[in-house]
């Protein structure tokens, strides 16, 4: 969710990214890319490409980091548990199916009995002898995805990484941006001066309203609520009526962490969902690593590290293009929900992770203040509120 879960999710996997488009189609396998200078997400210099190249072409259980883990074969991102809840019981065995070594027609994983182990030429003593793993982001604020899972796969392990919400937001809608889905900008060209211009009015703009209409429908919970309540009023009211949330409110809505976090909490056992810090993470992927294969049970001596742990869907931003102040708003405005989150995790048992968060959000704010604000005004580029909505028909 824009906070590194893919890199999470392909090192473990030992894969990269594919488009949706290209894992839609029939018969389409993973094939080992071949690496570049030109491939951006590897952030590379010539000694990663080179250590790619020779990484991509061992047997893949020698590219997932634990031989106890592997991914969905499909994508990252399977959405079962989000996107039609009334045909997650009807459709499992489609959703099981979608993890290697499955055989639908002797297996019955939600009871436990697996045939993948020996398919995958493992021990099925080794307990567990497989952990299948998915990253579908849109599970965290989804209203029905945590019960379902729940109901499901009560046994599941949950990883949730956390960003600064506000850094977050803002690679969310430049994400967005970059995906052609603002009219405004597609025709420039990225480097021009014209297309920061664009860009700074349109995530003032969208962010401010995103901010707005989260705003709204907070004003509208009930505070005095058991919590899960609240939860859900905050639900049905920025759903307003529709089955799925509008990708024009998720920008802002997805750094609302102790809001889904107190959801999932409500169903699953801290014991079952590990928080981390993204920034923590960056700093020490290995030891990440190995917690998270203790964590899940498994031997954490099979365990590979291999190298660097390399950033993906990295992206650019125009330089210095947010008018001064806009991203100190962006964390006022989550500022109580951040300090929500902190004594959540406190009283849930995750005191040194809420620490960590607390010593860390700042410093990734000050870098993207350095990053992203313009640092002498300029009172001419800098957008009041007043100007914003005269630029809305831009
Ligand atoms: N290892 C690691 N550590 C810290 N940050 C990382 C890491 N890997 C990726 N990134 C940054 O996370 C952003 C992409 O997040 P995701 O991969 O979760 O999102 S997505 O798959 O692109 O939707 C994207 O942020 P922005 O560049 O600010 O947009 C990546 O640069």
């Amino acid at each position: 969710m824009k906070c590194g879960t893919s890199a999470l999710f392909h090192y473990l996997n030992g894969t990269v990214p594919r488009s949706p488009k290209a894992a839609k189609e029939p018969g389409a396998s993973w094939t080992p890319p071949k690496f570049s200078n030109d491939q951006q997400f590897l952030n590379g210099t010539p000694a990663s490409i080179e250590y790619c190249n020779r990484f991509f072409s061992l047997p893949d259980e020698q590219r997932r980091f634990h031989p106890g883990i592997i991914g969905s074969i499909v994508t990252k991102e399977v959405h079962f548990f989000d996107q039609e809840p009334q045909q997650v019981h009807s459709k499992l065995p489609q959703y099981f199916a979608k993890f290697a070594g499955v055989n639908m027609s002797a297996d019955d994983p939600a009871a436990g009995q697996c045939s993948y182990p020996r398919q995958l030429g493992l021990s099925s003593s080794s307990a567990p002898a497989m952990v299948r793993m998915e990253a579908t982001v849109m599970y965290m604020p989804s209203r029905t995805a945590a019960g379902l899972v729940k109901e499901i796969l009560p046994n599941t392990r949950l990883v949730a990484l956390l960003r600064e919400p506000a850094t977050r937001a803002l690679s969310s809608i430049n994400m967005v941006i970059q995906r052609g889905d603002f009219a405004e900008l597609k025709t420039l060209n990225r480097s021009s001066p014209e297309y920061s211009k664009v860009w700074q009015w349109v995530v003032v703009r969208e962010l401010r309203q995103e901010m707005a209409a989260v705003n709204a429908c907070l004003a509208r919970v009930d505070s005095a609520a058991p919590v899960r309540r609240q939860v859900d009023q905050m639900d049905e009211c920025m759903l307003a009526g529709q089955p799925k949330l509008s990708e024009r409110v998720l920008d802002i809505h997805l750094g609302l962490y102790a809001l889904h976090l107190e959801r999932w909490l409500s169903y699953f056992a801290p014991e079952q969902l590990l928080i981390w810090s993204t920034k923590a993470f960056k700093e020490a992927p290995w030891h990440h690593m190995q917690q998270l294969a203790e964590w899940l049970g498994l031997d954490p001596s099979k365990s590979k590290r291999r190298g660097d742990f390399l950033k993906m869907h990295k992206r650019s931003y125009p330089d210095a293009s947010l008018p001064q102040g806009f991203v100190q708003e962006l964390a006022e405005f989550y500022a109580p929900h951040n300090e929500r989150l902190f004594v959540l995790l406190e009283q849930r048992g995750y005191a040194a992770v809420a620490a960590q968060l607390r010593a860390a959000w700042p410093q990734e704010l000050a870098a993207t203040i350095e990053k992203l604000e313009q640092q002498q005004p300029q009172q001419q580029e800098q957008m009041q509120p007043q100007q914003q909505q005269q630029q809305e028909t831009y």
